[in-house]
């Protein structure tokens, strides 16, 4: 479960680009982040994994809070950032065993996970390959093997759909589906509605920096008169638009 209260941030004086932003990932959901360009999708997630410091408000990770105790925090998820372009200069196996050394994944546990999912994502022939010779939907594929290396509870991704073929994109998916069922929660943001549409049992808006609507697509229809959520995204984000990926 990640709780979300208060949240703010302003990169420059006077402009906030997260603002007061107060929501919660529910243990056994898929919640969607949506949102325009630059309407504070990635600092927010940027702030609920450590990486960036709210200028206030509070994160909890399974009820433990991110910036008090930001290790015990950082071990209850697995974070896929937004550029996988990350320790190029590896090649894929050397960087998976460095994730497992810093997770502490046991030897015969990392193997076979690597075997599994590196078949299932169709990359475990490219893995003694360096990085850098990888296409950004391959690369993604590293990073994703890697977060889920030690099982955290939690998935963080953003935008993760992004470079990744249908075949990836639909194994994924499912991946994520399979682990809300198991009662974990997963929070990804994406431009692409119909995924949101499909996939989530929740999902929240951002815009310009404040949560303007959450809940389940039936509540949001109820909302807007039975407005598909790409029409109801475009009317409360003011005509922003989704972008397709
Ligand atoms: N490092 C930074 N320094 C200054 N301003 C920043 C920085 N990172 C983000 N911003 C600003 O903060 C606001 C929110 O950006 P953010 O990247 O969180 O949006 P986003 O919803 O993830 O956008 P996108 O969909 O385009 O990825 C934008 O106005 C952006 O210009």
């Amino acid at each position: 479960m990640i709780e979300l209260y208060n949240l703010t941030k302003s990169y420059a004086a006077g402009v906030k680009a997260v603002d007061d932003l107060s929501m919660t990932v529910q243990n056994g959901e898929i919640f969607g982040f949506l949102g325009p360009n630059g309407a504070g999708k990635t600092t927010t997630i940027k702030m609920i994994t450590g990486i960036t410091r709210p200028d206030s408000g509070t994160v909890l990770i399974d009820k433990i809070d991110i910036q008090r105790e930001p290790l015990r925090a950082k071990r209850q998820f697995g974070y896929v950032p937004d550029s996988p372009d990350m320790f190029l200069r590896l090649k894929g196996l050397e960087y998976l065993n460095f994730i497992g050394d810093v997770y502490g994944v046991p030897a015969d546990v990392r193997k076979t996970r690597i075997r599994e999912l590196g078949e299932r994502f169709e990359i475990y022939d490219k893995l003694g390959d360096q990085m850098q010779t990888y296409s950004h939907g391959m690369r993604q594929k590293a990073v994703l093997i890697g977060v889920l290396l030690h099982e955290p509870s939690n998935w963080i991704l953003d935008e993760p759909m992004t470079g990744l073929d249908p075949k990836s994109a639909f194994i994924l998916k499912q991946m994520m589906r399979e682990h809300a069922q198991k009662g974990y929660s997963v929070i990804f943001s994406t431009h692409v509605l119909e995924v949101a549409e499909k996939l989530c049992d929740r999902v929240g808006i951002i815009n310009k920096g404040k949560l303007v609507m959450s809940g389940t697509y039936d509540e949001i229809k109820e909302k807007s008169n039975d407005a598909s959520l790409e029409e109801f995204f475009l009317s409360i984000t003011e005509g922003g638009e989704p972008a397709h990926e």
